[in-house]
This record gives C-alpha cells, sequence and structure tokens, in this order.
C-alpha cells in the first residue's frame, strides 16, 4: 500500500506546490450566477473538479460549505471527493474534527475508512481536546495509507490566544503539537502521515519546523493576504513538504474552467518559484 506521504510527495513533484480550496461560499455562487441551493452547489463543484482535479496536487473540499444544505450536500460532497480522487488529485477533507477519543473514532471511520463514502486521502483535525485525543486518526490513517492535519498555527489572528500560550515546558501549544506530530513521523519515507497547519498570514515562528517529517498545509494565501514570498519567509527557500493552500482568490476566476486553471497554473508558478 503507498503511503499517504508517498502519494502526496509525488503529487507535489508533479504538478507543483498547490492545494486549491473547495469552498462554494453563498457570495461566490451568486458571483458565478448560480443559485444559494443544492443545484448551485454541485454546478460549482463540480465544475471546480473538472477544472483543477487533473492538474493541481491537492485539493480541499471545505465541509461546511456542503453541510450547510444537508444531507443532499453531503451527497454532492461525497461525489467531489470520488471524482477528484480518481482524477488523480490529493484530497484533504477540511472538517476540522475533534472531540474526545471515543467519538474522534466515529470521526476515523467516517473519513479515513475506505469503506466509507466520504473516504479521503487526508482529513484537517483540531487537536486542542489534545493531541492524544486524535490517537483513533492517526492509527487508522496509517492502517490505510492516508493522513491528518492537525492545525499548529492557525491563519486566523484569534488562534494565538490559544496556540501561542506557553506551557510549563517553556514551550508554546502551537510547538508541542508539532513535536507530538514529529514523533509519531519519526522514521518515515519520505515523510509521515501526521501533517500541521500553519497559516501563511502567521508571525514567523521561533521554533523549528524543520523537525516534522511530515508536510505542511498553509492556508491564508490570496484572499487573507499571504502570498508566496510569506512561505519562503515562513519555511525557507529550500522548504520541502509544504503545501500552500488558496481558495477564493481562484474560485473567484469561475465559472469558466479556463479561468480556474489560469489562476490554479499562476499560483503554482509563484509558489514553485519562491519554494525552489
Ligand atoms: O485547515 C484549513 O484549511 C484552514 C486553516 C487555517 O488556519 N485557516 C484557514 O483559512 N483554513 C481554511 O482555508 C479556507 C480559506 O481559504 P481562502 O478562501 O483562501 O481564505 C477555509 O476553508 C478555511 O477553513
Amino acid at each position: 500500500m503507498e503511503t499517504f506521504g508517498a502519494r502526496l510527495r509525488t503529487a507535489l513533484d508533479t504538478r507543483g506546490p498547490l492545494c486549491a480550496g473547495i469552498d462554494p461560499h453563498a457570495s461566490l455562487l451568486a458571483q458565478w450566477g448560480l443559485d444559494d441551493d443544492v443545484a448551485g452547489l454541485e454546478q460549482f463543484s463540480y465544475t471546480v473538479v473538472e477544472a483543477l482535479a487533473d492538474r493541481v496536487a491537492v485539493l480541499k473540499p471545505q465541509s461546511a460549505f456542503f453541510e450547510r444544505f444537508g444531507s443532499r450536500g453531503i451527497a454532492v460532497l461525497e461525489r467531489v471527493v470520488a471524482d477528484a480522487r480518481s482524477a488523480g488529485a490529493v484530497v484533504i477533507m477540511d472538517a476540522k474534527r475533534g472531540d474526545i477519543g471515543s467519538t474522534v473514532a466515529a470521526y476515523a471511520d467516517a473519513y479515513l475508512d475506505p469503506a466509507s463514502p466520504l473516504f479521503s486521502d487526508a482529513l484537517t483535525a483540531s487537536p486542542y481536546l489534545g493531541f492524544g485525543s486524535l490517537e483513533p486518526l492517526y492509527a487508522l490513517a496509517e492502517k490505510n495509507g492516508a493522513g491528518v492535519f492537525v492545525l499548529g498555527l492557525t491563519s486566523n489572528p484569534e488562534g494565538a490566544q490559544v496556540q501561542s500560550a506557553v506551557g510549563a515546558s517553556g514551550r508554546s501549544v502551537a510547538e508541542e503539537m508539532v513535536m507530538a506530530a514529529a514523533e509519531r513521523n519519526a522514521g518515515a519515507s519520505p515523510m509521515g502521515p501526521i501533517g500541521v497547519v500553519v497559516g501563511g498570514t502567521v508571525a514567523t515562528p521561533d521554533f523549528d519546523l524543520g523537525r516534522l517529517n511530515g508536510p505542511y498545509l498553509v492556508p491564508g494565501i490570496g484572499a487573507q493576504g499571504a502570498t508566496a514570498a510569506d512561505v519562503r519567509r515562513i519555511f525557507g527557500a529550500g522548504a520541502r513538504n509544504v503545501v500552500p493552500s488558496s481558495s477564493r482568490e481562484i474560485l473567484r476566476e469561475g465559472p469558466s474552467v479556463a479561468g480556474l486553471r489560469n489562476a490554479a497554473a499562476r499560483t503554482v508558478e509563484e509558489l514553485a518559484g519562491m519554494l525552489d
């Protein structure tokens, strides 16, 4: 079985360093001339998959925008995940799940068990009930060649209140998360399955990001103001295993398939130039 780390590495090497988010905001549906209903959601999401799934390394559907429409929205999400994966994209389900371990086991079944209709290559998760509370996600991801991205330093300004708090160890909460993930990834090649989210908008961390041996998901490129230069500022020029992510800035270029493709290609070019 190919590991998540191997699959992601190949996707980044062959398609370039970009994750495109699929965030069907009501305002974007309106901008695309679509109604804010399930038919609009379908049209929007399938167009993004058609435009990008065969060329962008990673697609990241934001579950909330599908949950908004109840079970019919989830049905659209299921098809988005399946179609994107069969076109060769690595799919990160952005649902930021987190709970006590016994409940997290059910989230693991929902997203990281190949028998589930929502099975994805990876899932975003919140470790703020404790890194260890997500253990069932790590275990099932490892078993099934999938991955987990835990929140480290999120792109929103409120995140620092929790994530930059310094504990008894003298380390910030975010550093503890990176260390805990690094421990799980130790020895894996080309990288382990436990990734960390570090927004492109954050102040340069004062701890070593280089020890993770896993992927970093870097949202905030474009609409939230982060640039390719920020990715370089935070991770350094030679950084590998960095997955910069942009949603609205690319999605605004729809509904034209060519517009979406051009926006993604432009973004990849900028990012690849900065990471070389
Ligand atoms: O996990 C994420 O992707 C994420 C983490 C984070 O720290 N900040 C963040 O904006 N995101 C997600 O990235 C998407 C926003 O992308 P933009 O539309 O490019 O700003 C949303 O789906 C957010 O939930």
